[in-house]
């Protein structure tokens, strides 16, 4: 063997980015751009023809579209055999089981879905999970721009599912709570027994604070996102990774170490 062949780098991974113009998109597309071992072959927005995906050989898809276009994204990959990593919002337990049907058809084939690629993001919804049994009280407060179509925040629900996992392992009761509603909404929404508020204001980007209290003492968790670069090294760790990685991957704790 040459010292040619020895130092020659692999084959660059081939992307294609599905809501390509938007906010996220634009910046996955960037990234993906400037990593010398990964490829942008195809970029679709709302109105291109996916097709444009698999005629450019794509190996993985990253979609950053919207909750009702995401689930026939996603099947439209998994059947052509590519690999997906999805951050758009919207995913039920409902919606998962439908994915982990698709994925079981096409065994080789991986998917990451993630709430939130920001590293920052995920130790905080950990920390908060670590923290939920040892509180009897808790409520998440998300704030983002006002141009986020949904409310709660992917993120928000997902914390608060884990925290009351955590709640119930630890045998916490209902967290406790006598006040009235006297406007409704005024507590916010209620996520398996844990009150999630949502904030919208220009200015602000992604945010979240998990408040737990007890007997004299409060703990505040708080990430805030003041870029959207921020997801982009979680995004980028989840391109590398999902084609090693058949099934559905849920969340980029696994993939984290
Ligand atoms: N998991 C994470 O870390 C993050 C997740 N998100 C989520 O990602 C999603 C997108 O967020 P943004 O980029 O802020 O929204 P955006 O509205 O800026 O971008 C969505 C894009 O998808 C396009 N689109 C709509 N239908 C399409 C289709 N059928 N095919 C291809 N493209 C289509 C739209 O034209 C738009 O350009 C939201 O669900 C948001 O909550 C956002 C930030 C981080
Ligand atoms: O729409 C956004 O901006 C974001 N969406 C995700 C969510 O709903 O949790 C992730 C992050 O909060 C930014």
């Amino acid at each position: 063997m040459t010292d040619e062949q020895v130092s020659s780098p692999a084959e660059p991974l081939r992307v294609g980015v599905l809501g390509a113009r938007g906010r996220m998109g634009a910046e996955v597309c960037k990234a993906v751009d400037a990593a010398s071992d990964l490829e942008l072959v195809a970029t679709v927005d709302q109105g291109d023809d996916l097709t444009a995906v698999s005629d450019a050989g794509a190996q993985v898809v990253v979609d950053f579209t919207t909750p009702d276009v995401v689930m026939g994204n996603l099947q439209w990959c998994v059947e052509r055999g590519i690999h997906a990593v999805v951050g758009t919002t919207g995913f039920t337990e409902q919606r998962l089981e439908q994915v982990r049907g698709w994925l079981a058809a096409k065994p080789g084939v991986g998917a990451v879905i993630a709430p939130n690629f920001g590293i920052g993001a995920v130790l905080m919804m950990q920390f908060a999970a670590r923290a939920a049994r040892h509180f009897e009280s808790v409520e998440i407060i998300e704030q983002h721009h006002p141009r986020k179509l949904d409310a709660p925040s992917g993120t928000a629900t997902h914390t608060a599912r884990q925290i009351a996992r955590a709640r119930a392992e630890a045998g916490l009761g209902p967290v406790p709570d006598a006040t009235k509603d006297e406007v409704a909404g005024a507590r916010g929404a209620d996520i398996d027994g844990v009150r999630v508020h949502a904030v919208r204001a220009t200015g602000l980007v992604a945010h979240q604070e998990v408040l737990f209290g007890t007997t004299g003492e409060t703990l505040t968790i708080r990430h805030d996102s003041y870029d959207r670069v921020s997801f982009m090294p979680g995004v980028l760790l989840a391109v590398r990774a999902v084609p090693d990685r058949p099934g559905l991957t849920l969340g980029l704790d696994p993939l984290l170490g």
